[in-house]
């Protein structure tokens, strides 16, 4: 599990200096929405045995408390009241690992990747779904586009990366040599390789084109929805009450409409916008399996430790 502490790294910030850049092997992935950052990151982090941070998912946090807090609909009044929220919240990412045995024993037989789960708490409530509703999807460019924001969750990116739960492992090297994985992060977002970890020792800008990310997340929220609509199906055989909202699809257009906004605000913004590091790998993964692109980025990674490629063969 990992925890910010933002308001000790503030009081300590002799502390938080060194701490924030202890990291053996760091793993930078940036790109627009939808290019498959965060589950690449996830099931990298898997391999490798490092930890994963969700940064965008900071960010979301920060959006949620000014909802929460009824100053979202005139944010622009209100910043230093968020920024102050966002310093006094705790927020926690728990990876939760591939617990699901029929899924993966399916992946075991298609040599397909399961991808562990990720839970997001606010001052330890979970609010994993909260902070991915449509309302939270059209403020959160906007929230991360002030200055003042940025710099309260930079903080919190630093130390969750410092404490993230990760070990050197032992592996079989060329010869008789056993070589070490040294402990490592893998954080996915927007700026991660250009301002949250300048010094990543691997960057990736990882990309695909607008329509396959739009329909990827819309195959995303649909499967969502579809598992709601069985769970108020399974509530009704059972005679218990329907509170359920009736459930409503969205168009593939509309998702590729709010990702575009989403892509123009992020890119052209003030502070810190999304850009290409100019030591970053690019993969564009629009015709790319899920596996080729976490392999590919698994084995950069082994050679930049010094070790053997694993995946040529896959
Ligand atoms: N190469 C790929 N081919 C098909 N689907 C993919 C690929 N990479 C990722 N996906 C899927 O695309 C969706 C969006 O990925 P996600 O990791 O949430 O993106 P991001 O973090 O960039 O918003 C997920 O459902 C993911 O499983
Ligand atoms: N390092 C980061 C991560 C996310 N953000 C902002 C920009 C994004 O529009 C929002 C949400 O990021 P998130 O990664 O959750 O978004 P997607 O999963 O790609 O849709 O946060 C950022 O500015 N810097």
């Amino acid at each position: 599990m990992l925890r910010s502490a933002a308001r000790f790294w503030r009081q300590t910030p002799q502390l938080y200096k060194r701490q924030a850049f202890t990291r053996d092997f760091t793993i930078a992935i940036d790109g627009p929405a939808a290019s498959g950052k965060s589950s690449t990151a996830r099931a990298v982090a898997q391999e490798l045995g490092f930890g994963y941070i969700d940064s965008g998912s900071i960010y979301r946090c920060a959006t949620l408390l000014a909802l929460r807090n009824n100053i979202a609909s005139d944010i622009d009044k209100h910043w230093p009241e968020l920024i102050d929220l966002i310093g006094k919240t705790g927020v926690e990412i728990k990876i939760q690992p591939n617990s699901n045995r029929s899924l993966s024993v399916v992946a075991a037989k298609t040599g397909r990747l399961v991808v562990p789960s990720v839970q997001i708490l606010l001052d330890g409530e979970d609010v994993s779904n909260d902070i991915r509703t449509p309302e939270v999807n059209r403020l959160v460019a906007k929230v991360a586009s002030d200055g003042g924001v940025r710099s309260a969750v930079l903080n919190i990116q630093r130390s969750l990366a410092a404490n993230a739960d990760t070990k050197a492992t032992e592996t079989q090297g060329n010869g008789k040599d056993p070589h070490v994985i040294p402990g490592g992060v893998v954080m996915d977002g927007r700026d991660v390789g250009t301002t949250v970890f300048p010094n990543a020792e691997l960057k990736i800008y990882l990309d695909a084109s607008a329509m396959a990310r739009a329909i990827r997340r819309w195959d995303e929220m649909n499967s969502q929805l579809k598992n709601k609509q069985t769970e108020e199906a399974a509530r009704k055989q059972e005679n218990k009450a329907d509170t359920s909202v009736p459930v409503e699809y969205p168009s593939v257009e509309d998702i590729a409409r709010e990702l575009e906004q989403r892509d123009y605000a992020d890119i052209n913004r003030q502070h810190s916008p999304l850009r290409i590091a100019p030591d970053a790998v690019v993969i564009d993964n629009t015709n790319l399996t899920f596996e080729q692109q976490v392999y590919s980025i698994t084995d950069l990674a082994r050679e930049r430790m010094g070790l053997q490629r694993k995946y040529d063969d896959i």
